[in-house]
């Protein structure tokens, strides 16, 4: 098993927020903003997804305009834009899968990685390394709830933040399972929002999700 030497350590993730917006930034002008509404709303545990053009720059904009946010990357496949994620200013990296090579290379980095797994033997390969805070995704498509109750059982130890077509209605029943601190969602920073600047709203969104709690 290797040792990391990440600045924090992925409790201090998974504990922070129990939502993790998956944040889908298509202009760079929309980064901060669409930051600052999210914390204004009570999150500060933010993912910004590598699938834009601009990703990276937001990424660096977001983690020095908005230090009260942890920022991260996500959508990382390789080691190649693991470095581009660290080096543009991530505060942590999550994957959608996860490759041994990808695994041994987050683990001699210097901020964590939060790695992709859809299976239990996919955290046994985690685990043999080190990891013990997994995304669970896509976590609908691969059995959503019962599955992570399955899990449960043999993986006492570990942790998981399920993403992946969770929803305004599901979101609760996932985060009461007792091996989930928080889920990802793409619903709480919604596009057609940001396109109209309508911050407020994702404000808004956030409160509620928060509140329901
Ligand atoms: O690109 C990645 O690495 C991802 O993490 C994919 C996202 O987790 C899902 O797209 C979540 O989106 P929703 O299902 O809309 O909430």
């Amino acid at each position: 098993m290797l040792e990391n030497n990440w600045s924090l350590q992925p409790q201090d993730i998974f504990k922070r927020s129990p939502i993790v917006p998956v944040m889908v930034i298509n202009k760079i002008e929309h980064a901060v903003p669409l930051a600052r509404a999210l914390v204004a709303g009570g999150i500060s545990v933010l993912e910004v997804t590598l699938r834009t053009p601009c990703a990276l720059e937001a990424i660096t904009k977001i983690a020095k305009e908005v230090p009260e946010a942890l920022v991260g990357a996500g959508t990382i496949l390789n080691e190649a834009q693991l470095d581009l994620a660290i080096a543009a200013g991530a505060q942590f990296i999550i994957t959608p899968g996860a490759t041994v090579e990808l695994l041994k290379a987050g683990m001699h980095g210097p901020v964590p990685l939060i790695p992709g797994v859809a299976s239990i033997s996919e955290v046994m390969t985690g685990m043999a390394l080190g990891y013990t805070h997994f995304k669970f995704f896509p976590a609908e498509a691969s059995g959503g709830v019962d599955a992570l109750k399955a899990f449960s059982g043999p993986l006492a130890d570990i942790r998981f933040c399920p993403t992946g077509g969770i929803t305004p209605s599901s979101y609760k029943d996932y985060l009461a399972l007792k091996n989930v601190d928080c889920i990802g969602g793409s619903w709480i920073a919604p596009t057609d929002a940001m396109e109209h600047g309508d911050w407020d709203r994702i404000t808004q969104l956030c409160k509620d999700a928060i509140g329901a709690l």
